[in-house]
């Protein structure tokens, strides 16, 4: 998948694509990602992004020109269509269906806000949806697009080896149920043993015990996550019996 970034730090982007499962994912060639910096299509000696908002008020507004002719590159530099997404407070909340289908797409261009925010006129025009990463505001949109880069990247065909993708829950998320707990060595600790269940050697029993532990987790956390309807009858039973096992 092709990504293309348009920020004032692309630096940032470039930095925060090259390690881990993204860095691996890229230098395979499953994300081919850009920066595009509208500084670099600013006019005039003094190479203006910003200017002060009219009608007064603290703060700058990211100008018109230089984001236009910004975007225009970047969509020039690859034939594929692209929705232009704006990472902004006021976007729809990012979650994991959504990921999923951005990782559908063959290419999207991320952009990325900084002061007060960018002029209306462009937004209008331009900005094909807005999406955001959280209730809070940022300095940038930048580590929203990072979120994004991420979240998008890890779920791409292969991103994942094989250990990795055995660790990758798909039941997170919306769609699914929270993670089960993890252990690992020591078997025994001042802090606790790991379950009896997770050594048995007994791989049936050790994925009703996750599949129980996700449920659990989810119906105490999040349960506005667990769609009861949407529970297979197993999963009501395994459910029910962790409600009613005594406390450990
Ligand atoms: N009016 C403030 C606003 C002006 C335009 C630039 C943004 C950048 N900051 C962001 C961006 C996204 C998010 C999020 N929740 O996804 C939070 N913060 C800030």
């Amino acid at each position: 998948m092709r990504i293309d970034v348009i920020t004032l730090f692309p630096e940032f982007m470039a930095q925060s694509a090259a390690l881990g499962v993204v860095g691996r994912a890229a230098e395979r060639g499953l994300l081919d990602l850009h920066g595009w910096n509208p500084r670099d299509y600013a006019e005039g000696n003094y190479r203006r992004v910003d200017d002060r908002p009219f009608g007064g008020g603290p703060g700058m507004v990211m100008l018109i020109e230089p984001l236009r002719a910004c975007l225009a590159a970047a969509r020039a530099a690859d034939p594929a269509p692209a929705p232009v997404i704006y990472l902004s407070p006021q976007g729809r909340p990012l979650t994991q269906a959504k990921v999923r289908e951005l990782a559908a797409l063959p290419r999207m261009i991320l952009l990325c806000g900084r002061y007060e925010g960018i002029d209306e006129r462009f937004l209008e025009a331009e900005v094909t949806e807005e999406i955001s990463i959280g209730d809070y505001v940022l300095s940038g949109g930048e580590l929203g697009a990072a979120v994004i880069v991420d979240a998008v990247t890890r779920v791409q065909e292969g991103a994942l080896g094989d250990a990795e993708s055995a660790a990758q829950d798909s039941f997170e998320g919306p769609q699914g149920l929270l993670d089960c707990p993890h252990f690992s060595h020591p078997a025994q600790h001042e802090w606790g043993a790991v379950p009896d269940v997770l050594r048995s050697g007994n791989h049936a029993a050790i994925a009703r015990w996750r599949r129980q532990q996700s449920l659990l987790r989810t119906w105490l956390r999040r349960p506005d996550l667990l769609d009861e309807a949407g529970l297979s009858k197993a999963d009501r039973i395994l459910l029910e019996q962790a409600r009613q096992a005594p406390p450990e």
